[in-house]
């Protein structure tokens, strides 16, 4: 949930109608807070089944995830001023689309032609879908390029070594050895300036996910 904590700590710093998260997966972690303030939210993701999981919830069918713990996490954030239900109502008409989504691509979103968007969320998705530093700057600046100019980016990732996670019995792999002036640097490539990077000690089992850290960050495109 930092990423939501940024969101909702920051009101100001990111304004706009559109938001894009980028590599959503099956789950609405990313987008329950800024759905406060964005009105118009794409989800995006490369699997298609995790697109299809999403969308479940999104069409409030039976068999869908149950997130209820997810929404009163975020309704105690915004002080309890907003139901559970009414967050879950306020995200399901901000989602505007799911689309299929490759950051290793130029064009991450090449099947589709979109303006670029107000802010871009990225949660543990560069992470996963590189296997060195040199892939990790190409997605970022692949990911960048869906950001319009003067627009925002919010990024959450693993640092410091930390290159396996599990889900269940399944096991996938991170990109190692990320750190802060890596990241600096990456960013500012990509004409990204304003950086503002926070560093948490993971708190998970290392069989769960052997990284260290975790970072997020925000920073403005020029
Ligand atoms: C660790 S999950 C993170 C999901 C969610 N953003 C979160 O924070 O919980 C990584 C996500 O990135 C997606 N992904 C992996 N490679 C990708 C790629 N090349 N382009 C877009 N999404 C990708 C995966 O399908 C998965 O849903």
């Amino acid at each position: 949930m930092a990423d939501a904590e940024v969101t909702i700590r920051m009101p100001g710093r990111f304004t706009g109608q559109r938001l894009l998260d980028v590599g959503t997966g099956p789950n609405i972690m990313s987008i329950l807070s800024a759905s406060k303030y964005f009105p118009e939210i794409t989800c995006s993701d490369y699997v298609q089944s995790c697109r299809e999981e999403l969308q479940l919830w999104l069409n409030d069918e039976p068999g869908a995830f149950d997130w209820s713990p997810y929404l009163q996490y975020t309704s105690a954030l915004e002080g309890n001023s907003t139901t559970p239900e009414d967050i879950a109502s306020r995200l399901r008409s901000a989602v505007k689309a799911v689309l299929p989504c490759d950051v290793t691509q130029p064009n991450p979103l090449e099947q589709q032609s979109l303006e670029p968007f107000d802010v871009v969320v990225s949660s543990l998705c560069v992470d996963s879908a590189c296997k060195t530093k040199e892939e990790y700057c190409a997605c970022l600046g692949n990911v960048a390029s869906l950001v319009k100019s003067g627009g925002g980016l919010i990024l959450v990732g693993t640092l410091k070594g930390g290159n396996m996670y599990t889900v269940g019995t399944e096991i996938f792999y991170n990109v190692p050895a990320i750190d802060v002036d890596f990241l600096r640097d990456s960013l500012a490539k990509s004409g990204f300036g304003d950086i503002e990077i926070k560093q948490h000690s993971s708190n998970l089992d290392v069989k769960v996910a052997d990284t260290a850290a975790f970072y997020h960050l925000t920073a403005k495109k020029a």
